[in-house]
């Protein structure tokens, strides 16, 4: 059960939370929003090693494990890497991935994180 109180201790937490729903605002077919299912990906799991999800990361901040705004991007950037290797050029998921980071990554610059205030520091 997420302790609401901890979580309004946690400001990283709490920018990790919105950092991530505007990233999955540029996922509209959820191709992200869950582990890649080996039945769907034949392979998959012996191609990519450290499979990655928006679900995943989801968990993550809950369970307080991402101890940096720059451990959160590292995630996010294995996850769309993961999707441009293992699906070829010019297929709907390579084409989703390389998106997706551009935009994801755009979100993520210094000048648009600056006005969030020094907790990044
Ligand atoms: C992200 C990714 O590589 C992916 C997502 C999916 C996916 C995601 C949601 C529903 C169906 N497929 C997928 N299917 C086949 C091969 C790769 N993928």
């Amino acid at each position: 059960e997420i302790d609401m109180a901890s979580q309004k201790r946690r400001p990283l937490s709490r920018l990790l939370e919105q950092l991530l729903r505007n990233l999955e605002k540029r996922d509209p077919n959820q191709f992200f929003a869950w582990p890649v299912n080996d039945n769907f990906a034949p392979g998959y799991s012996d191609i990519i090693r450290r499979p990655m999800d928006f679900s995943t990361m989801k968990q993550k901040i809950d369970d307080n494990e991402y101890k940096s705004l720059n451990c959160f991007i590292s995630d996010f950037k294995l996850m769309c890497n993961n999707a441009m290797k293992y699906n070829k050029p010019g297929t709907v998921y390579h084409k989703a991935a390389r998106r997706l980071l551009h935009a994801g990554l755009k979100q993520l610059t210094p000048q648009k994180l600056r006005p969030l205030g020094n907790m990044l520091t």
